[in-house]
């Protein structure tokens, strides 16, 4: 059985008299900033002299500064900025801040897990994971909601590296829903796995072939996007709120009976060898290693098929048919 931890387990006294540096005011990080100071707790933001994102830290009420002070002042580092950038942030600026007493957080196990940053010994270095996006991390906080997260200790030099990970748990609001335990190797294979797998990859590309099909067929887009993607989120409701069974008591059984002679005809033997091909790259630390080689190289590939998905019909379609939802939040992507 998994040790999952609740709020009665967490104690924010361990990180009262303390200073929070979040660097990086990104989907983590402006969740983990607000998230925190709502929670009771002083933080501070970090973010290079020419970020973007600098002037929204400062518009929500932080003090911004140069991530080498913003690390200066922290107890606790906590490393929200994208996973590829870390390593140089961390040799750059945070390593030389390191002091005996100082924790280095992250919400992701990549860097440490694929060995790219090795912290000192005399440091604590923990792990929170939300397994949410940030902005649903913060939407649920503000509504008293928590999104469950994962904990994992790297190294324990102070004796109260979980109180005080727990601690920050609690301030995100995720020891609601439950803080399960595990390792940054646990944690770093399995949500790389997920995330291509099933969240991501898995999903879009099911919506995107399935609307194509319909498209294809000589449907209507509209309803092709209405039927694939806009009732998709509310099947998932169903899922989230009573399993799959309470989705399958609530569809038709026509739907139901559909369910069960179709799925396995998508989801066949060859899908779960790839699922295996999948999991087995991210273990051995190859997709690892791609995915650095591209960011290293300029990210051709990635801007490329970044462009080419933001091109697709659905999303000309989810557009217009979106706008006609006022009570949907406009969720832009900032230029
Ligand atoms: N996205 C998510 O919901 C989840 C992410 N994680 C993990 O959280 C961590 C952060 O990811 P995520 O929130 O997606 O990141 P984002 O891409 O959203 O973060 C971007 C932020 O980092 C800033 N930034 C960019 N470069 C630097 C730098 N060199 N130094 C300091 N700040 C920098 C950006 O500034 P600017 O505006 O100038 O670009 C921006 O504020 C990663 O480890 C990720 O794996 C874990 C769970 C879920
Ligand atoms: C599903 C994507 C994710 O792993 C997440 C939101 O948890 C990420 O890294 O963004």
């Amino acid at each position: 059985m998994a040790t999952i931890y609740y709020d009665q387990d967490a104690d924010l006294s361990y990180l009262q008299g303390k200073t929070v540096a979040v660097l990086g005011y990104g989907s983590q990080g402006h969740a983990h900033a607000q998230n925190l100071r709502d929670s009771g707790i002083n933080v501070v933001v970090g973010l290079p002299e020419t970020s973007r994102s600098r002037e929204r830290a400062a518009a929500d009420g932080f003090e911004v500064l140069s991530v080498a002070e913003a690390a200066r002042r922290g107890d606790v580092i906590s490393m929200l900025m994208p996973d590829h950038v870390q390593k140089g942030v961390y040799e750059e600026y945070v390593a030389p801040e390191l002091k005996p007493g100082k924790v280095l957080m992250f919400a992701h196990g990549f860097n440490i897990h694929y060995g790219r940053i090795v912290p000192p010994a005399e440091i604590d270095v923990t792990m929170i994971a939300p397994k949410s996006p940030g902005h649903v991390l913060r939407d649920l906080y503000r509504q008293g909601i928590g999104v469950p997260a994962l904990i994992a200790v790297h190294q324990d030099a102070s004796g109260q590296a979980k109180q005080l990970a727990l601690a920050y748990a609690k301030g995100l609001g995720c020891t609601k829903a439950g803080v399960l335990e595990t390792t940054f190797k646990e944690e770093t294979e399995t949500d790389l796995f997920g995330e291509q797998a099933v969240l991501c990859g898995g999903v879009s590309h099911l919506i995107q072939a399935g609307f194509e099909t319909l498209v294809e067929a000589g449907y209507q887009p509209e309803l092709a996007y209405f039927e694939v993607l806009n009732e998709l989120k509310l099947i998932v409701d169903l899922i989230y709120e009573g399993g799959l069974k309470f989705m399958r008591y609530s569809v038709s059984d026509t739907a139901e009976y559909g369910d069960y002679v179709s799925g396995p005809k998508i989801i066949d033997d060859r899908v779960r060898e790839t699922m295996h091909q999948i999991l087995q790259d991210i273990q051995t630390g190859r997709f690892a290693q791609q995915w650095m080689a591209e960011n290293d190289a300029g990210r051709p590939n990635f801007s490329r098929m970044r462009q080419e998905a933001q091109q697709h019909p659905i999303e000309e379609v989810g557009e217009r048919l979106r706008a006609m939802m006022p009570w949907l939040k406009a969720r832009q992507i900032p230029s």
